[in-house]
């Protein structure tokens, strides 16, 4: 007979969903356990945002580097060494998972941590690991996350996925980058950076559909100014065939005719679907949606006492929604249904060259609200700090009430935007009127001054 333990919660998953969950059910006094098949810190530590910081930071030394000459600072030639760059990555990596240490917060605060394979489950309460060991919770939070989504289509297997970037042997000379989402994007950028060729594709009608869509023209154009080939709005890509010369063969359908692409590597970063493919759902009667678990806004999948955080219920597919949510699902878990999701301010950035970000509404969004809301929008180039770091290009957009005092959402690219919607989600998060944003007085020079230019243009435009 398999060995059977039993839990308060059960948590599936030790990514950041899964263990900010962990972590708050035992403060509430739980009995908890956390089940994870690979490495602790799921897919932002291991494969997402941080490898992908490390990069888009040599990206941006390489940028440097290039340009040093113009501030009178001689490089000489500059070359990426990219066995060095990956190396990197995996350095960076290791040291932030060593700082996160999860088992030792796990053991500090009385988690068990079970790493045995794969959970899948038996019955509503019941999972089994591949080990053969099976956990039974009155409460189970499946925290799994997802991963990148290959097309079904003819020749997939010549592409790679965005976390196989880093097992390129080189660099491609010409890479196509299947979708402009976040990923997609961030790995153009670093592509493009290193000196690849690139063609961006996407079936949408622009890149980065997420975010406010004077956003996605900005990093557009400044994508075009570097030469990538952003190519929106396509019919499809029908399929990808090995060359005679031994490249690949991308065979596209736009405007309705059939065009080949050569290039010499492909990655697909159309999507990430929810891990649920052997979790074994159907025995806890639970139904995968557009490749997604569906809860309720207290995180409740249909079977009550069964959560799902993160990644996996397919919303807000970002560190800071996953590590909300875990710590929502956990409460509701142990003290019953109380705390809501999603969550009303949400700031997420992409690390591209230029940088982008936004938080709450975008401008179309408030508008479908109220059509007389009021945008104030400043460049960069009136921003002096921009202008003394030769960083110029992009904006800040503010987009308020139509009484000009409450913000409604903030919405930038350039230089450090990350940094300057994170500025604004503090205010936001405080209340703060848009007259008293205009009264701060912001440090000389800063790119963070641009919120009170922003805040004086919105209450000055009509
Ligand atoms: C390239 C890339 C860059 C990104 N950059 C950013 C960024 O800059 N900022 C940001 O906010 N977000 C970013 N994200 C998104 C972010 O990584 C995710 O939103 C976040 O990791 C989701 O956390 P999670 O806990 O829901 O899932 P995950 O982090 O995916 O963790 C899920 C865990 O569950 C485990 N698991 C899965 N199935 C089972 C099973 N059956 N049994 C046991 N264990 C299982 C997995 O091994 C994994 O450890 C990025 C994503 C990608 C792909
Ligand atoms: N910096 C960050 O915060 C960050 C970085 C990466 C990913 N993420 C999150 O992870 C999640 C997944 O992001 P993602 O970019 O991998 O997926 P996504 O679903 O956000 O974007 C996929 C893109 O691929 C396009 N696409 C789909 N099928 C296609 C096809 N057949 N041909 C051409 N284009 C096609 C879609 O139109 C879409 O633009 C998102 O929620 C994202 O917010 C966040």
């Amino acid at each position: 007979m398999p060995e059977t333990d039993r839990y308060d919660v059960v948590v599936i998953g030790a990514g950041p969903g899964g263990t900010a969950a962990a972590l708050r059910a035992a403060d509430l006094g739980a009995r908890v356990v956390v089940l994870e098949a690979a490495r602790l810190g799921g897919t932002c530590v291991n494969a997402g945002c941080v490898p992908t910081r490390v990069l888009a930071r040599a990206a941006r030394l390489v940028r440097d580097a290039r340009s040093a000459h113009e501030h009178g600072v001689i490089v000489g030639d500059v070359s990426v060494d990219w066995r060095g760059v990956v190396d990197r990555v995996h350095a960076r990596v290791d040291e932030v998972r060593a700082m996160k240490a999860e088992a030792e917060r796990f053991a500090a605060a009385g988690v068990d941590l079970v790493q045995e394979g794969r959970a899948r489950f038996v019955d509503p309460h019941t999972l089994e690991l591949d080990s053969g060991r099976r956990v039974v919770g009155d409460s189970i939070l499946v925290c799994v996350g997802g991963h990148a989504r290959r097309l079904p289509i003819p020749g997939a297997e010549l592409a790679i996925l965005p976390d196989e970037v880093l097992d390129l042997p080189a660099l491609p000379d010409r890479v196509a980058v299947i979708g402009g989402g976040n990923t997609g994007a961030q790995v153009a950028t670093v592509l493009a950076a290193f000196g690849s060729q690139v063609t961006l594709l996407d079936l949408a009608p622009r890149i980065l559909m997420a975010s406010d869509a004077d956003i996605a023209a900005e990093v557009t154009e400044a994508f075009v100014a570097r030469g990538v080939d952003v190519r929106c709005g396509i019919d499809g890509v029908s399929r990808l065939e090995r060359s005679a010369s031994g490249a690949v063969d991308l065979v596209l359908v736009e405007d309705g005719a059939e065009r080949t692409l050569e290039v010499d590597g492909v990655v697909m970063a159309t999507g990430w679907p929810a891990d649920v493919a052997d979790l074994g759902l159907e025995h806890a009667g639970i139904a995968v949606e557009r490749g997604a678990i569906p809860a309720d806004e207290y995180l409740r999948t249909v079977v009550p006492h069964v959560f799902a955080v993160g990644d996996a219920n397919g919303r807000d597919m970002l560190v800071q929604a996953a590590q909300f949510e875990g710590e929502a699902a956990a409460e509701n878990a142990v003290l019953g249904a109380s705390v809501r999701a999603p969550h009303r301010l949400l700031p997420a950035g992409g690390f591209t060259d230029p940088d982008y970000a936004g938080v709450g509404f975008t401008e179309a969004e408030a508008r479908a609200r109220d059509a007389e809301c009021v945008v104030a929008t400043v460049r960069y180039d009136a921003l002096d700090r921009a202008v003394i770091d030769d960083r110029d290009v992009g904006f800040l957009k503010l987009v308020v009430d139509r009484s000009r005092s409450t913000v409604l959402g903030a919405h930038a690219v350039g230089e450090h935007a990350v940094e300057v919607v994170q500025a604004l989600t503090t205010a936001m998060a405080a209340g703060v009127r848009v007259q008293t944003l205009a009264e701060v007085r912001f440090a000389y020079p800063t790119y963070t001054a641009i919120v009170g230019m922003a805040a004086r243009a919105a209450l000055g435009s009509r």
